[in-house]
């Protein structure tokens, strides 16, 4: 038929003619130079010609090689026929010693001794690169940087070796050294030229080594996949090798005239030649839809240990599951990729592309796409003097190897904050500010200089952290997906799968014209036929276009906090309060800032992992800020999940004046804390309001800077974060009482960094009010009952679906995100508060302000009646030294509430100390001196 339709084509040669006045013969060179363009830009992007033009390359390395080493060794026999022949290369008779000929020899003369001398040999260094990276179209090593080093490496290795070796025959420095070397002789004399190669040669090793000289840990590990980021935009211009990424790769499947039936794009280059499979056979599935398996970067597979392990284990299930399930034929050997460094195979890499040798027409294709490694871990500890090995995947050695420091004696000491030397008044004599700018910026952390962060070895690896691809059960959870989607009549284009640590997310992209609706409404129907717990269709995943299937891993990998403190993103966060907590699907980690959350909601039924998401929490911030920095109000219920912080009550822990227990587990005791915490917060908009800042950021950088007086009541303020174990169980027995400052510190305190984390078993509205809610924007949820929890918690169903264990979803900046929890265990937490409390600490707990409860105070009667404030003389002092006579001083000063610094200030005013009440203004002081009030004191008994 379709042959028929085109027969009556033969018209055209007669409508040819009319169109005579075209000047056919342009036309047709303009197409032909285009055709020809074309065909360049083909063969510029052809992988054949880097192939051939990297081995030429690798050839070059090789010969440059030879030649160099051979010259030295018969540069005596050569060098005179190479100086006295002119025509050296075309002489035929001459016969040369060097290995390569008189090619070799003139190469060599002319790189060695009219070039740069030994130092020559870097060239060798800069076409094996070359030649590596076109042959395997990759970047394995980076081209700028190398070239940078050869070049650097050229000058100053020759102008070294020229220095110390001028004397020898042979031309160690070559002409450029010796020339270099001269001048610089003559200009500065031996010993000028001695140091100042000295320093060129050291900073040169340094900048290429890098000073730690752990060099193969550095090279091992991913962590320069930023830089390398950054190099890689520089080199595409050099080399167009990301052109040969999977969008290149599947055009060239085609254009080889092979229809892909499955092409399986890998982030991780394996070397599996038995995959090598014979010529298809007829039992391939007709009309097979390829799975795209999305392989997220392992981020610890920063060690070359961790990935050859993983490498193996993912042969062998891919080679007897995959081919037969997918019909997959003979794959190509992929083999040139395994010579991929491991610094390569830890960064985000271009999808490895395989390729079946037979035609075949799939009704959607197989893609195994390549999220990309967010971030190289840089395993590290935090501490620089401690040596730590990175090897995440292995077990750690067992904690009684790991020395604790000796536990000092318990020293008592006047908790007294390292205050500025300013004067008094921030005004001179004539009322002009006074400048404080050249006394040294105040340092919080000098209050407690020896304290030592905690390392990195305090916490376990939990497991090798290999994230296990099982291809027979990513097959299988696919040809489920579709067959139900099938049953329905959904047809589907695409799918893909990232497997993550516990979930492996099933991206399909649907048929045109398939309504997403239906899909979502089958949620239940595809979970039933996986007979899996903790199916979640995302339909649509958000800026993808795809819908998202979430199956839970046969197999879940436990993410470790050691991983996620160790990584980069975390090691080198500016955040204020930095919290590691967990990993997302596509393995990248999830790190947050708790001063921008501002405030963290979590729920979960009991068993699921909250207990210990708080811990990765508060870990986490102990492994970043110093005691002086930050403080936490705990609350706990239970009074077991938190007791373990009790050690470092001196550190970080802040109470109520008078309180024995820092954290604190009667529910009385709560009202007051969170009373005195929104004290604490007026107290610091009082000290932003007068220091004209707006937030704690700009208010300490002010009183760091020594602007601000703290003779004035300013000072340092750390953060404080309020934990809170068990909300529901508060609010059942506090109810408004204890929502009504939560919600006030929620609204406000955040400027004044006041942050609160809320945990709570149970998620139901008489819990979780709507004025709770609405200031918890950040909200985390692990497994709950049902999908009205989920919607109390996050406004959306979703965490009935979860698996436990950690497994959570977190709605933060506006998107909900699936991620695995960080592990960290009770003993591992022990370990690192018992390290932070046997270090010299502060004389006492951080005081918050004390809070009178009125109605107390009501039944108690008035305290002024009979007798004196115990705090009489104390405040007494205070305002004499100041010289100001106002009740916030003693509010702030004193850290005591409003009602009992005014009865002070009554008591104060009757004993004559201040004069009466001016309105706005502050009381005079009635005492002008110490020694009087002193006298004054001693006779008022
Ligand atoms: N992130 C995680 N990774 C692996 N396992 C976890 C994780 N979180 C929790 N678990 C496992 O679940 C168990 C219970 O966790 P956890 O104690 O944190 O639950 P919970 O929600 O606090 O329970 P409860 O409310 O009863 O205190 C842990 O002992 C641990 O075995």
């Amino acid at each position: 038929m379709a042959n028929k339709l085109k027969k009556p084509a033969p018209p055209k040669p007669a409508e040819k003619p009319v169109k005579k006045e075209n000047p056919r013969p342009v036309t047709e060179k303009l197409k032909q130079d285009r055709e020809e363009q074309v065909d360049l830009k083909k063969l510029a992007k052809d992988e054949r010609t880097w192939k051939i033009m990297g081995t030429v390359s690798l050839l070059v390395a090789i010969f440059l090689f030879l030649a160099f080493i051979s010259y030295f060794f018969t540069w005596k026999e050569d060098q005179d026929k190479l100086m006295s022949e002119d025509s050296f290369l075309l002489n035929d008779e001459l016969h040369v010693a060097n290995l390569l000929g008189r090619l070799g020899a003139w190469t060599a003369h002319g790189f060695i001794y009219n070039g740069f001398g030994a130092a020559s040999l870097l060239f060798c260094t800069f076409f094996f690169v070359l030649g590596i990276n076109l042959l395997t179209n990759r970047k394995v090593y980076s081209l700028w940087r190398n070239l940078r080093y050869v070049t650097f490496g050229l000058v100053i290795a020759s102008v070294c070796f020229s220095f110390l070796f001028g004397g020898s025959d042979f031309p160690f420095g070559g002409r450029v050294g010796d020339m270099i070397s001269n001048w610089m002789s003559a200009f500065m004399g031996s010993v000028g030229t001695a140091v100042i190669l000295l320093v060129v040669a050291i900073s040169y090793l340094i900048w290429q080594f890098n000073p730690t000289f752990k060099m193969p840990e550095r090279k091992a590990k991913p962590v320069v996949v930023e830089e390398e980021e950054e190099e890689e935009e520089e080199e595409e211009q050099d080399l167009h090798f990301s052109e040969m990424d999977s969008r290149a790769a599947a055009p060239l499947a085609q254009k080889s005239g092979t229809a892909p039936k499955a092409v399986l794009a890998e982030t991780r280059p394996m070397v599996m030649p038995e995959m090598q499979t014979p010529e298809p056979k007829a039992n391939a599935l007709k009309g097979d839809i390829p799975l795209t398996l999305n392989v997220p970067q392992q981020e610890q597979a920063a060690s070359a240990f961790a990935l050859v392990e993983k490498e193996t284990e993912y042969a062998a299930p891919t080679t007897s599951v995959i081919q037969p399930a997918m019909g997959a034929e003979l794959l190509e050997d992929f083999s040139g990729h395994a010579a991929m460094d491991t610094a390569e195979m830890s960064k985000p890499a271009a999808p490895v592309v395989i390729m079946p040798k037979r035609a075949f027409k799939p009704e959607a294709e197989l893609v195994i796409n390549n999220p990309v490694a967010p971030e190289s871990p840089a395993i590290e500890v935090t501490e620089p003097e401690e040596d730590f090995e990175p090897e995440v995947s292995q077990k750690p050695e067992p904690f009684f190897e790991i020395k604790q420091p000796e536990p000092l004696p318990e020293v008592t000491f006047e908790i007294k904050q390292a205050e500025p030397e300013v004067p008094e008044s921030d005004f001179d004599g004539a009322g002009r500010q006074k400048d404080y700018s050249d006394l040294p910026p105040y340092e919080p952390t000098l209050d407690l200089r020896d304290y030592k962060f905690p390392v990195l070895e305090l916490l376990e690896a939990h497991g090798s952290e290999k994230i296990v691809q099982d291809a027979a059960e990513l097959e299988a959870n696919k040809n489920q997906i579709l067959s139900t989607l099938k049953n329905y009549s959904i047809e589907i284009q695409k799918i893909s799968a990232t497997v993550g640590p516990t979930v492996t997310l099933y991206e399909i992209v649907p048929a045109a014209g398939v309504r997403i609706s239906r899909i979502k409404n089958l949620e239940d129907d595809i979970a039933l036929s996986l007979a899996a717990l903790g199916i979640r269709i995302i339909a649509p995943i958000p800026g993808k276009g795809t819908i998202g299937i979430e199956v839970p891993n046969v197999k879940k990998t436990v993410v470790s906090m050691r991983t996620l403190l160790a990584s980069d993103k975390f090691q080198h966060s500016n955040f204020s309060l930095p919290i590691a907590i967990g990993k997302k699907i596509d393995n990248e980690n999830f790190i947050a800032d708790l001063a921008t959350m501002p405030h963290l909601l979590m729920a979960g039924a009991t068993g699921q992992g909250k207990s210990v998401g708080l811990n990765a929490i508060l870990v986490s911030l102990l492994y970043k800020k110093h005691p002086s920095q930050l403080k936490f109000v705990l609350v706990d219920p239970k009074k077991v999940e938190l007791s373990v912080y009790r050690h470092i009550e001196k550190h970080f822990l802040a109470k109520l004046p008078g309180e024995e227990e820092a954290i604190i587990t009667d529910t009385k005791k709560v009202i007051n804390t969170l009373n005195a915490l929104c004290i604490e917060m007026d107290n610091r908009y009082d000290l932003l309001k007068e220091a004209g800042t707006r937030n704690i950021k700009e208010y300490n950088e002010k009183f760091t800077k020594r602007r601000l007086n703290p003779q004035k009541g300013h000072q340092y303020l750390p953060f404080i974060v309020l934990v809170v174990d068990e909300f529901a169980d508060l609010i059942m027995t506090a109810g408004k009482e204890v929502e009504m400052p939560i919600a006030r510190l929620a609204q406000l305190a955040r400027a004044v960094g006041i942050h609160l984390i809320i945990a709570t078993q149970r998620p139901s509205v008489n819990i979780i009010t709507g004025t709770i809610k609405a200031n918890f924007p950040a909200r985390i949820a692990f497994k709950v009952s049902s999908k009205i929890d989920s919607r109390t918690i996050l406004d959306a169903g979703g965490a009935e679906q979860l698996i436990g264990k950690g497994d959570m979803l977190i709605s933060y900046n506006g998107e909900i995100v699936r991620l695995q929890c960080a592990f960290v265990d009770t003993p591992e937490v022990e370990r690192v508060v018992d390290h932070i409390g046997v270090q010299r600490g502060y004389s006492q707990a951080f005081l918050l302000p004390e809070y009178v409860d009125d109605k107390e105070v009501e039944k108690g009667g008035d305290l002024d009646s009979g007798e004196r404030d115990p705090l009489f003389a104390d405040a007494a002092r205070l305002i004499v030294q100041n010289q100001v006579g106002s009740t916030s001083l003693i509010q702030r000063r004193m850290k005591l509430g409003y009602n009992r610094a005014g009865r002070l200030m009554d008591q104060l005013e009757r004993a004559g100390v201040v004069g009466p009440n001016l309105g706005s203004k502050a009381r005079e002081v009635l005492f002008k001196t110490e020694h009087e009030l002193e006298e004054f004191l001693e006779n008022f008994g």
